[in-house]
């Protein structure tokens, strides 16, 4: 499977307040990567200009042509909405559907057994209202399954789920490493980093470190982030420069 994303020196904002500086680098293909950082750092964001939903204030970003898979952060998602778990797991259908393709019974099959997967069978007619946290967020990885992208990127996957769905989803995360998917996440537990992501970019709105994991979470790079973080103006234009 190939599935490099390589980023040249790319500036993201939000309304002219700084969001990422200049970072230039790249997701080698099959490579499985935490995004790590204090809050604010533009991590987020980050996922977001990867995946294309976050446009471009300087810079470039190479990715493959096939499709993008992104789980969002769970709290950015609104779960009032009337939909069972089997319609949302077959929403991952839809990049390669399109709007106005009918799903047919090989899709279901699929998202069915993705249902299955992560744990959900006999959830298919169940809204997604009625689902706790944990079970959402299982719900969210059986569309990512459905999707069956080259590329995951997973933002704060194991937020809010207890330990046993943790485990659950994290055994999915490297199930798809072992197939040779580029995966990247943002998360703040550091000793999952350490003991799951052979690789890791630190981010504080400028890049402090990113390769292999140990060296990148070494003392002077985390304290050098959080340095960055305790100066953040949220006022500043991008890069520092006057508006
Ligand atoms: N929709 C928005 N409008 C304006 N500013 C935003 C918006 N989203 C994020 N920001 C700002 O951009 C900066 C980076 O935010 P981002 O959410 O990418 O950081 P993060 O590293 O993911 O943070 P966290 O760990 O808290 O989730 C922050 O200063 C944030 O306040």
């Amino acid at each position: 499977m190939s599935g490099a994303i390589r980023l040249r020196d790319v500036t993201l904002s939000h309304e002219r307040h700084p969001a990422v500086h200049h970072l230039s680098g790249e997701f080698a293909p099959g490579s499985l990567t935490a995004i790590v950082g204090p809050n604010g750092a533009g991590k987020t964001t980050l996922l977001r200009a990867i995946a294309g939903l976050h446009p471009l204030d300087e810079g470039r970003i190479e990715r493959p042509a096939e499709r993008i898979a992104l789980l969002p952060q769970m709290s950015a998602l609104d779960r009032g909405f009337p939909i069972a778990c089997l319609d949302v797991a077959l929403l991952g259908h839809w990049s390669r559907t399109g709007a106005f393709r009918a799903i047919g019974l090989a899709e279901r099959a699929r998202a069915e057994a993705a249902l299955e997967a992560v744990g959900l069978s006999g959830f298919a007619r169940r809204p997604v209202g009625s689902l706790s946290a944990g079970q959402f967020q299982r719900l969210l990885f059986a569309r990512l399954l459905v999707q069956d992208a080259p590329v995951i990127l997973l933002d704060e996957p194991f937020n809010a789920v207890d330990a046993r769905t943790a485990a659950d989803l994290l055994r999915l995360v490297r199930e798809w490493h072992g197939q040779g998917r580029t995966v990247v996440a943002v998360l703040h537990d550091l000793d999952l980093v350490r003991r799951e992501f052979p690789e890791t970019l630190l981010l504080a709105r400028d890049p402090i470190a990113w390769g292999g994991t140990e060296e990148a979470l070494g003392a002077a790079n985390r304290l050098r982030a959080r340095m960055m973080a305790e100066g953040w103006d949220a006022e500043a234009s991008p890069c520092g420069l006057a508006a």
